[in-house]
């Protein structure tokens, strides 16, 4: 077996969101449009570290693309990332494995394209007031991907640990805050990142017809928003699937799914304005099998 090995760096040097977000928005629009071969992730707790491993394989034939991400979740991680992947890309006619690539810049830059497709698509207010709640991995590339589409009034973050709030809004040129709900007051677009498995948006903090990109809480018994938001919100998801077995977001509040934001893309479904607005995003191994086949294309112009 002759497997190419990707290392992180090699992925940071070619991906930029400039090509990964239309590619993401083609991905949800063909996974909403049933021509991706998709199941709902594996996950396989690992309850001494309050984390799992979810085990992520997709193909699409008409992209010819087939691989799989093993991604671990530890929480508690301090001195590495708490996010760490590999993702195996296989030849689509032999089955054999070609590359064994680092899907933990794939995942921070894919997850922050998807909920930048997702405003595009869901927000209409043209320079909005950000709020970001959660100062990690996610957040910083959060603000990159979004920053690449819109402009913004200003950009508000909180962080359950105040020190890295002000770390990260003193790197990305942005306004540190003590509450969450001071980081939300008025905010146009708000973006959870958290790895709360307690609400962490309250319904009464929310300006009317705000857009709230939920990225967070993917356990059906974890949740970062508050029930009565997602009940008065209209609830998009990246998969109906997912999000009924996944996301406690969703389960807890029993609230119910309009759109796969996928079937907003594809026409299929029209985005119903003026109201306060929730995506729930959880990850789908499309993203990643169509991410990490960009980068395997833009490395071989680089051979
Ligand atoms: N939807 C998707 O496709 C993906 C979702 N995620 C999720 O996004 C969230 C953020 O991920 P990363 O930024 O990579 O993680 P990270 O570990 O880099 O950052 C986590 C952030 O949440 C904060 N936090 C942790 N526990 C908290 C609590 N109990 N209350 C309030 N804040 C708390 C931390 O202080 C930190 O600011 C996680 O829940 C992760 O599982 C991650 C990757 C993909
Ligand atoms: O899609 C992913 O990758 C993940 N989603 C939820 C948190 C773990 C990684």
């Amino acid at each position: 077996m002759n497997v190419k090995l990707v290392s992180a760096a090699e992925v940071k040097n070619v991906l930029t969101f400039k090509d990964l977000i239309p590619l993401m928005e083609n991905a949800l629009k063909k996974f909403s449009e049933k021509k991706i071969e998709q199941p709902v992730r594996t996950v396989i707790p690992v309850r001494e570290s309050n984390g799992f491993l979810g085990i992520m394989p997709a193909y699409s034939s008409q992209d010819q693309a087939l691989a799989a991400k093993l991604v671990t979740f530890f929480p508690h991680n301090t001195d590495v990332p708490t996010h760490n992947a590999v993702i195996v890309v296989f030849n689509t006619s032999t089955g054999v494995p070609e590359m064994l690539m680092d899907g933990e810049v794939i995942t921070t830059m894919r997850t922050a394209a998807v909920s930048a497709v997702a405003t595009k698509h869901l927000c209409s207010v043209e320079e909005p007031r950000l709020a970001i709640l959660g100062s990690g991995v996610q957040a910083r590339s959060h603000y990159q991907a979004l920053s690449t589409l819109m402009k913004f009034k200003d950009v508000r973050i909180w962080s359950r640990t105040s020190a890295n709030a002000e770390s990260l809004s003193k790197e990305l040129g942005c306004t540190s805050c003590n509450s969450a709900e001071e980081a939300v007051k008025d905010a146009d677009v708000i973006i959870t990142v958290t790895s709360s498995s307690k609400p962490v948006l309250m319904k009464e903090w929310v300006k009317p017809g705000a857009y709230i990109n939920a990225v967070g809480a993917c356990r059906p018994d974890w949740h970062e928003i508050d029930p009565a938001l997602m009940n008065s919100a209209v609830l998009y998801v990246d998969s109906r699937n997912a999000a009924l077995k996944e996301s406690g977001d969703v389960i807890l509040a029993k609230a119910e799914i309009y759109a796969e934001v996928g079937e907003v893309i594809s026409g299929q479904k029209e985005v119903v304005k003026g109201k306060t607005t929730l995506f729930k995003s959880l990850g789908l191994a499309i993203e990643d099998v169509m991410s990490a086949k960009l980068v395997a294309e833009l490395l071989s112009k680089t051979e």
